[in-house]
């Protein structure tokens, strides 16, 4: 009966997916040895694309957020049928989570999942998996293959502080366990794997080399 009715309740909880995406002139820099301006600009913002249309389509139950310092960006998420919200500067990725958890604070949403627009193959199950443990932690974090944080998922109101950048998945979680918050850590393939560098292009260009070879490798565990 406990169980029935704690199932019912995290059924019910709101949750909101924000995605940070900055403007796309100055995206996706670590591949411009290799892209000229033109085409990493396109890869930057068909990336974006994807990852609206994938949550359009398998969450459309879900809100989404994007937060950007380009007009353009906002405009395009706005008819993806997410909301937008335009940072006046580019202030990096920790200031554009904050102002995402501020929105969602305000608006009482009961958590909210910070997902970044590069990931290069979306899988709904593991954002399943995901929202999942989201319900059952404070702080859920999926990192990616070089330690960032692809995924943070956070029950509100939260005051986690936010450590983006190098490591960030280790530091994420530390900074939860020293304020006594519950914890788990998402081991997601797919969404390990953001397109950042020139090898991880390569690697999503040779039909799946370098990439999972099958969706089965996911779990989210508690971590003490
Ligand atoms: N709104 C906003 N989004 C950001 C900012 N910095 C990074 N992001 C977004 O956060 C996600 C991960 O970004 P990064 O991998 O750090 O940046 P990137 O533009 O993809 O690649 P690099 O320029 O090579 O670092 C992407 O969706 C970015 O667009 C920022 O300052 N503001
Ligand atoms: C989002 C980023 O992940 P990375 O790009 O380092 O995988 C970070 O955690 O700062």
């Amino acid at each position: 009966m406990v169980d029935a009715n704690a199932r019912r309740q995290r059924a019910g909880r709101r949750i909101l997916f924000a995605m940070p995406m900055k403007d796309v002139r100055l995206a996706k820099t670590r591949l411009a040895p290799i892209l000229d301006d033109d085409r990493r600009e396109r890869v930057a913002y068909h990336m974006f694309e994807d990852s609206q249309r994938f949550f359009a389509d398998r969450f459309p139950s879900v809100d989404r957020l994007v937060v950007t310092p380009s007009e353009r960006i906002a405009g395009a998420a706005r008819a993806l049928g997410a909301w937008a919200l335009v940072e006046p500067t580019t202030a990096g990725l920790n200031a554009a989570a904050r102002r995402a958890r501020l929105w969602a604070t305000e608006r009482r949403y009961d958590g909210i999942v910070i997902i970044p627009c590069d990931i290069a193959f979306w899988v709904a199950e593991e954002i399943e998996e995901l929202v999942e443990s989201g319900n059952e932690n404070d702080v859920v974090v999926a990192p990616s293959i070089d330690g960032g944080t692809n995924a943070l998922s956070l029950r509100l109101p939260s005051t986690l502080p936010f450590r983006y950048g190098p490591q960030s998945a280790d530091r994420h979680l530390a900074e939860a366990r020293a304020r006594g918050l519950t914890t788990a850590q998402c081991h997601l393939a797919f969404l390990s794997h953001d397109l950042d560098t020139p090898e991880d292009l390569a690697a999503f260009g040779r039909t799946n080399a370098g990439m999972p070879e099958a969706d089965h490798d996911r779990h989210c565990g508690a971590q003490h």
